[in-house]
């Protein structure tokens, strides 16, 4: 039978006609396939009509995955207690073969696709399927990818429509001509909490070849998100292919001098800072985790892939965080998971005021001082506890740049990580190639509550890319050095470390990037000079001590500045010496990374020779 066939035996009327309506056989095949494997009691087509989207936020709460808050339109949602975070132990790349590709899971495609084949039948048997059309990218643009999302979460779909474009009439618009992306999610048998509760099953695995990520067992975002992480999987592999960057990346607007606007990126792992970056209050947000930068007419042009933030709520406070802050308290779509909630209003850690000492949270009732079955402490929310709400209600979202279809000029790159002692707050490389490996390729960072396992380990992390990489990354990095020879002027490429810490204490407060920010923007229009050093370009005491006084109204002083700048050779060659052993071990690497590093080797070696371990920036000025 005929795909359209097929589907018109398994819709009713209504939705059948929103399917047909779309001009793709290779969809109707891959629709059909799927909701007979899954054998729903229903299904509910998304089209871009608010009824339709109001449709999934009512069903979120109708089969209990959100609970409505006090505040209109805020809603709570719970992940199982050990489904709080990315598993990446049981996601997997599918090659055929199970062919090993260097730090990923990988596993036999026919075999990875049986398995999940296997556990996913009948699996929505007694539930409602929601049939979901999304672009990445803004619509109709030169970045644009469409996607279809099959979920019988109401709440991943929920989360969908809040941070992503909806894209049914762009694949109406695209007929047989779209290449599209599928998703197919099944949160499985669910706990008397709306959990998912078959975690040994967990599984999250992606078929690069036919551009499908399947996800079963698993409600937490990070998993079930099919346009976000599922995606980005996708994305990078098409990108290597293609000659452009899919990268994990914020997207912001600095404000320098006289209405000058520059716009940068910034790649860092999980919980290491990007949605705190874009959100400095008095700079604009485009994004906060994923950017595609396309050369386009030799300028390197990037897009915020989504329209919304899954964004971490731990810590935020009104001091810090005065924008979320007042988003959180204001009357939005919001959805809060895994936070404290107490007579209908939400609670997290270290949010700055006094919160109640019981509740529901996501280990269900609870109590100060609760412990869990492995008689940890259970703090008020979950460290990894998030909000997800669109950008459209940020008084400092750039919407202009949020939805050009050309994106804006990237004018520099950041890369940074949890580093508690090697590299200093910020600094300029001396090229393209030289950032390119030295700061993205040769990136590591503390690992995080952002997936499951230990905190707190120093992990290679390159480009802060790596749980979500799907290629072999030594053909990753050639893209990235090659990317050069696509554009006229590649943007400036930056490091930063916002975790150096000496005797247990931070040496930097948060709105510290503030300040850092506002050099690099100068840097990249070359109105202030820097300090050169083995490592790259450091700013000089003056520029910023006039910054910190223009941007925090704070007095930065000599020892501080020395303090944090100061060269600190032995940790810098350490570091080097951990990297080029990593590469070396890969096949694959192209040469000139090993190059890059030697030169870098040498330059602190010789200064080393001349001015000892630990170099101030004042001994090198001038030099
Ligand atoms: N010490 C210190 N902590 C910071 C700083 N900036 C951010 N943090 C903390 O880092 C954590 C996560 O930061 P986010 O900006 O939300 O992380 P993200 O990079 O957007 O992470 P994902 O959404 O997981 O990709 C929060 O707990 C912040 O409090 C900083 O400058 N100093
Ligand atoms: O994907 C997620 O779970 C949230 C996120 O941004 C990350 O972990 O990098
Ligand atoms: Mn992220």
């Amino acid at each position: 039978m005929e795909p359209l066939e097929r589907l018109e035996k398994l819709l009713d009327g209504e939705q059948f006609e929103k399917i047909k309506s779309i001009d793709n056989p290779e969809l109707h095949a891959f629709l059909a396939e799927w909701i007979e494997w899954l054998e729903p009691d229903r299904v509910f087509v998304c089209t871009d009509s608010p009824e339709d989207e109001a449709y999934v936020k009512w069903k979120a709460l109708y089969y209990g995955e959100e609970k409505m808050l006090e505040m209109p339109n805020h809603t709570v949602h719970y992940d199982n207690y050990y489904d709080q975070a990315r598993d990446k132990a049981n996601t997997a790349i599918l090659t055929p073969g199970g062919k090993p590709l260097p730090y990923l899971n990988t596993k036999d495609r026919e075999e990875g696709l049986k398995e999940i084949r296997e556990l996913m039948k009948g699996i929505m048997k007694g539930k409602e399927l929601f049939v979901c059309f999304f672009v990445l990218g803004p619509r109709n643009s030169i970045f644009t990818i469409p996607a279809v999302q099959l979920t019988d979460s109401a709440y991943v779909a929920h989360s969908e429509f809040i941070l992503y474009r909806k894209g049914y009439e762009e694949f109406k618009r695209l007929g047989r001509s779209a290449r599209f992306f599928r998703f197919v999610h099944s949160e499985g048998e669910l706990d008397e909490r709306k959990t998912s509760k078959n975690l040994d099953k967990r599984r999250v695995y992606i078929d690069l070849e036919d551009e499908t990520v399947y996800s079963v067992n698993t409600q937490y975002g990070g998993n079930t998100i099919g346009l976000k992480k599922p995606a980005f999987r996708l994305t990078i592999a098409r990108a290597v292919n293609e000659g452009w960057l899919s990268e994990h990346m914020f997207l912001m607007r600095v404000n320098g001098p006289h209405g000058r606007k520059t716009y940068f990126t910034g790649a860092y792992p999980s919980m290491c800072g990007k949605t705190s970056t874009a959100m400095i209050s008095w700079e604009n947000i485009v994004g906060d985790d994923l950017t595609f930068i396309l050369p386009v007419n030799g300028v390197a042009r990037g897009a915020n892939v989504e329209k919304g933030v899954f964004g971490i709520i731990q810590g935020v406070n009104p001091e810090d965080d005065p924008i979320i802050w007042e988003i959180l308290h204001s009357p939005v779509e919001i959805i809060f998971s895994n936070v404290l909630v107490k007579d209908g209003k939400p609670y997290w850690n270290d949010m700055g005021v006094p919160i109640p000492d019981e509740g529901e949270n996501h280990s269900g009732k609870w109590w100060k001082g609760k412990k869990d079955a492995e008689g940890n402490e259970i703090p008020p929310s979950h460290k990894n506890a998030r909000f997800t709400v669109s950008l459209e209600h940020f008084p400092n979202a750039d919407l202009e740049a949020l939805e050009s279809p050309c994106g804006v000029e990237v004018g520099g790159m950041i890369f940074g990580g949890r580093d508690a002692d090697t590299w200093p707050p910020v600094r300029e490389a001396f090229n393209w190639r030289h950032g390119v490996i030295t700061m993205g390729a040769a990136l590591e960072s503390e690992t995080t509550a952002a997936t499951l396992g230990k905190e707190g380990v120093r992990a290679f992390n390159p480009m802060a890319i790596l749980d979500f990489m799907s290629v072999h990354l030594g053909d990753y990095i050639r893209n990235y050095l090659d990317f050069e020879k696509r554009v006229k002027k590649t943007p400036k490429i930056f490091a930063v470390n916002y975790f150096l810490r000496e005797n247990g204490k931070w040496l930097n407060h948060k709105l510290d990037k503030g300040v850092w920010l506002k050099w690099m923007e100068l840097r990249v229009h070359g109105d202030v000079d820097a300090i050169e050093t083995p490592i790259g370009y450091i700013p000089k005491y003056e520029d910023l001590a006039r910054l910190f006084r223009e941007v925090l109204n704070k007095e930065y002083t000599r020892e501080d500045y020395e303090m944090q700048f100061k060269i600190r050779v032995p940790e810098l060659l350490a570091k080097i010496d951990r990297i080029e052993g990593i590469y070396r071990k890969l096949d694959n690497v192209p040469e000139e990374l090993f190059q890059i590093l030697e030169e870098e080797r040498r330059r602190l070696l010789e200064a080393r020779e001349k001015y000892g371990d630990y170099i101030s920036p004042f001994a090198l000025e001038g030099v």
